[in-house]
């Protein structure tokens, strides 16, 4: 099901482990960022409805969402104690081809960090066509993705949790 069936804000409280110990990460881009700040606002918002404490919150912004990779890879070297980061961006396609450039090379290098680090980075960059898809995506008609990334950083924090106990 594409975005277009599905509200991006709605979740099931009653699936959503206690986050309240949880510390947290967020880098967001400065392109876009009236889409950005909106991403970063509900995923914010939705952290605090599940019981994380300000406190427990690290904002880091970027210049532009390739920076994203960087930002995140440092962010893991400087806060050893977080349960998850969340990387905020939104690209737009312009006349070239840099967005197939941009966006392919944000999404291989948190898939790479993913894969090389231990804190699980969540991938919250929207890739539109047009700036209407992502205000629609960042609070408007589709809901909010931001709201949908603090939920999966607190199901995988809780999963990266788990996975530790069983490993002993
Ligand atoms: N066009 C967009 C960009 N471009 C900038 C790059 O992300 C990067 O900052 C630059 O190439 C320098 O390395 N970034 C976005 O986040 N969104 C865009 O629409
Ligand atoms: C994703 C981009 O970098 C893009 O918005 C830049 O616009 P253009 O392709 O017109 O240079």
């Amino acid at each position: 099901m594409a975005t277009e069936g599905k509200n991006l804000s709605q979740y099931d409280k009653n699936t959503i482990p206690n986050a309240k110990d949880f510390r947290f990460g967020i880098v967001v881009s400065e392109w876009n960022d009236e889409i950005t700040e909106g991403l970063f606002q509900g995923a914010f918002d939705a952290w605090i409805e599940n019981g994380v404490q300000k406190e427990n919150i690290v904002r880091w912004n970027v210049p532009g969402s390739f920076e994203l990779i960087y930002g995140c890879k440092k962010m893991q070297e400087s806060f050893e104690m977080l349960d998850a980061i969340v990387a905020v961006g939104n690209v737009i396609q312009g006349e070239t081809k840099h967005f197939d450039f941009v966006c392919e090379g944000v999404t291989q290098g948190i898939k790479d960090l993913n894969i090389q680090t231990d804190i699980p980075v969540i991938f919250c960059v929207l890739t539109d066509n047009n700036i209407e898809q992502s205000r629609a995506r960042s609070g408007g008609e589709h809901g909010n993705k931001g709201t949908e990334a603090a939920i999966a950083a607190i199901k995988m924090a809780q999963l990266r949790k788990d996975a530790k106990f069983y490993k002993g």
